[in-house]
């Protein structure tokens, strides 16, 4: 099934063509009509179909993604749970009654229990996609060339994915397997995780982002879901700085700190190979990100503290060729790195000692800002928790000295310092993306540490000069 569609990008982009499409992996590109402000939603697109992860079964609404209040579940299947009954009697009326007969002996099925998990979690949005097409009597949008159903069969395919026998929820009155092969062959290279706080719970697809959106590993824009009680996660993306009218806006497909394994889904599941400004630095200087061209990091962080503090860089430095990363700081570009320090920066932020937790921080961020595009949300969720850690050092800290003199990391700087550079730095980059996903998220405790904060100027007469 090929189809043309009408794709409506919205007031701030247009689609143009790429000149070689014929031999490019890109079709087109979405490109900026005028000059964009950091924040700004770029697209709102709704879902055509999404499912929890199997982890998340039972622990959110099957409807609307919202976290359990309470539980309503299924009678008949038992296998769907629901916030109240009116998320139950819309998911009914939307997919459910399609289903619900058949799931429990689909799932208990040789043929779907054989399949890898990835492939059955695909299944069941398959199955969700399809059900809502029947349940809804949808299937005469496909010949409507403005409707987002549309657009699915224009996004692209996958040529190596074939549908598994048996893998699907049988479900009545549903397409030839022809036609559920074709939807299944654009879900790798189309589908998204949703997330809140940018921790996934659940996959979907959105047609018309996929259709719009190219991948960056250093985007200016990143999708964010909202979750509202009684609908399925509606995915906005917002730009993350600043764009200029004709630059190209691109979105993450996948986390840019899987430094090493990047180019590999990508090639996989995308069938292209990145050319940004950061993979190509690391082609260039890091072999290709064969991982035994990279000297593994040194075993103690205050080692690694003391190398990154002589090395003040940023990753724009390093892109354009301006300055180069010495050979013994190369390690903050292996993989295992950023899992060795995250873990560790766990552990010491839960059982101390505070400052071995802070300078454990202060190379992630480091790390972080050579990795990551300006303003990623990632950067802004470590800050967090690095203001988090600095301010349990301030009120665990027993020597009767003022913050602003007492210090906890290597370099000497103050602990009030400290937990206020961080705290603004999470603010002004996660203010960027805004409110998304669960309730009771990064900007409230940015909130609570921020009355902290005047509290402790009240306490110690501070007064905190502002740059
Ligand atoms: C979700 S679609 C992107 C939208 C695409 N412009 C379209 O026309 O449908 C994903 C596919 O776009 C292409 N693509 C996306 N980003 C790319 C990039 N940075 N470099 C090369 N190809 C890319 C790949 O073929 C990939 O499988």
């Amino acid at each position: 099934m090929e189809s043309e569609a009408i794709i409506e990008p919205g007031d701030y982009l247009r689609l143009d063509s790429v000149p070689n499409a014929q031999t490019s992996t890109i079709r087109d590109k979405a490109i900026a009509t005028q000059n964009i402000k950091a924040g700004t939603t770029i697209l709102t697109s709704k879902p055509s179909a999404t499912a929890l992860l199997a982890s998340e079964k039972g622990k959110r609404c099957d409807h609307c993604c919202n976290k359990l209040r309470s539980l309503n579940r299924c009678k008949n299947c038992a296998a769907y749970y629901y916030c109240d009954v009116a998320c139950q009697a819309a998911d009914w009326k939307l997919r459910h009654k399609k289903m619900c007969k058949s799931y429990n002996k689909w799932k208990a099925s040789v043929e779907y229990q054989r399949l890898d998990e990835h492939v059955k979690s695909d299944m069941v949005l398959l199955s969700h996609l399809v059900a809502e097409i029947v349940a809804q009597n949808k299937l005469a949008l496909f010949d409507d060339r403005r409707s987002e159903l549309r657009v699915i069969t224009s996004l692209m395919k996958n040529p190596y994915t074939t549908l598994p026998a048996g893998g699907m929820c049988p479900i009545p009155g549903q397409h030839s397997d022809e036609i559920l092969g074709d939807f299944y062959s654009r879900f790798s290279r189309n589908n998204f995780a949703i997330h809140s706080h940018f921790t996934s719970f659940a996959h979907g697809m959105y047609p018309l982002a996929s259709r719009i959106f190219n991948h960056s590993c250093v985007p200016n824009a990143a999708a964010k879901y909202i979750l509202k009680k009684g609908e399925p996660p509606l995915m906005k993306v917002i730009a993350l700085s600043d764009i200029i009218e004709g630059d190209e806006v691109c979105i993450p497909y996948i986390d840019p700190a899987l430094i090493q394994r990047r180019a590999q889904i990508l090639d996989y599941s995308y069938g292209f190979t990145c050319a940004c400004v950061s993979c190509k630095y690391l082609r260039r200087t890091c072999g290709g990100l064969a991982l035994p061209t990279i000297k593994p990091p040194p075993k103690d962080p205050r080692q690694a503290v003391k190398l990154v503090e002589v090395q003040p860089l940023t990753a724009q430095e390093l892109w354009d060729g301006t300055k180069t990363l010495p050979d013994e700081l190369k390690f903050i570009f292996h993989e295992e790195w950023l899992i060795m320090q995250t873990s560790l920066y766990s552990k010491y932020s839960h059982d101390g000692p505070p400052n071995t937790a802070l300078a454990c921080g202060e190379l992630i961020i480091y790390t972080y800002k050579l990795i990551y595009s300006s303003n990623y949300p990632q950067i802004g969720l470590h800050c967090l928790e690095q203001a988090k850690t600095a301010w349990n050092a301030i009120v665990s800290d027993t020597s009767g000295k003022s913050p602003a003199e007492v210090s906890y990391i290597p370099s000497g700087e103050p602990g009030l310092a400290t937990f206020v550079k961080a705290l603004r730095e999470a603010k002004r980059i996660l203010d960027i993306v805004g409110e998304e996903g669960d309730p009771e998220g990064p900007l409230n405790e940015i909130g609570v540490l921020e009355k902290n904060l005047q509290g402790l100027l009240d306490e110690w007469h501070i007064n905190l000069v502002e740059k």
